[in-house]
């Protein structure tokens, strides 16, 4: 019996980069946090320290922003792949990458004048997110969004559920629904118009949001992903998170009013949680892509 070394992947974590695409007056701003891991035979340095196979992490925070420089930035999931080719191939002990990269919203500022053309406002606190996984020629894409907040203050019911020991809910056939989006995306391949894949995935689930008369939380996100993959032939799964974000209706008859549905109080914790993965039967898994992924998505 022996101790051996497990899988493992090193590199730098959440590179903070600001790009200004200055090609025209019309100043466009990419605004990221790049995680750079590599993935290959790394042993000697986990065994005794010799670091010979070791392309060091300041390197990889050095390369993010030498891309950057030399190859602008178009969309997360073309600049992570962009990142996972430049570290493997050229070496023989790096196999593999995972590239992850977050990206935060900027609005151009509107003055009377119109867009400015180089000053922003920050925008919600959506993320958008884009995973690379290379091993060796293999690419897989996992794109996403995180924080995208929606509700809906009608179209929402819960009831028919068991009466077990401990149930006090009332059933409810009008009530908000609210919940804060994370949703991951896997591509079946890597010839995507990233953004306008990903703008008009995530328009299929706002709609969906939007139109689907819920009798469930659990039933609006199957839906929103059963969209998202009848519109997306180049989809192969989705996995949906789905907190739901409880309005509590506040009771006022001690006061002698009535509330029919307009005064809610906005509970932000306990939560239920709903998350589930949506997919193509027949499409080939790919596990090992989501790897690394904290949680359900
Ligand atoms: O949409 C819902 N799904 C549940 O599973 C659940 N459970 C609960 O208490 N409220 C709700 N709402």
């Amino acid at each position: 019996m022996g101790i051996v070394l497990g899988p493992n992947q090193y590199g730098k974590a959440e590179v903070r980069m600001v790009h200004v695409d200055r090609s025209t007056p019309v100043h466009v701003i990419t605004d990221v946090n790049v995680t750079s891991q590599l993935i290959g035979d790394f042993s000697s340095t986990f065994a005794t320290g010799d670091n010979s196979a070791i392309i060091a992490t300041d390197t990889q925070k050095n390369t993010v922003y030498a891309l950057a420089r030399t190859g602008g930035f178009s969309t997360v999931e073309e600049f992570a792949l962009r990142l996972a080719r430049h570290f493997v191939g050229p070496y023989p002990q790096v196999t593999g990458a995972r590239m992850e990269i977050e990206q935060y919203g900027w609005d151009r500022i509107h003055t009377p004048d119109g867009a400015h053309d180089h000053s922003f406002v920050r925008g919600s606190a959506e993320v958008r997110t884009a995973l690379v996984m290379k091993d060796g020629d293999d690419e897989q894409v996992i794109s996403g969004v995180a924080g995208l907040v929606v509700l809906k203050s009608t179209g929402s019911e819960f009831w028919g559920f068991p009466d077990v020991p401990y149930t006090s809910l009332v059933e409810t056939t009008d009530r908000i629904m609210a919940t804060s989006v994370t949703a991951r995306w896997r591509y079946t391949g890597v010839d995507v118009d990233w953004d306008a894949a990903f703008t008009a995935i995530r328009a299929v689930m706002l709609e969906k949001f939007a139109t689907v008369h819920s009798l469930s939380l659990q039933q609006t996100l199957f839906a929103m992903g059963e969209a998202v993959l009848t519109a997306h032939p180049e989809v192969a799964e989705i996995r949906l998170s789905m907190p739901n974000k409880h309005h509590f209706l506040v009771d006022l008859e001690k006061w002698g009013l009535d509330n029919p549905n307009m005064v809610f109080y906005a509970a932000d914790r306990p939560y239920g949680l709903i998350e589930a993965s949506v997919l193509r039967d027949d499409a080939p898994p790919a596990p090992t892509a989501w790897d690394g992924v904290a949680g359900f998505v």
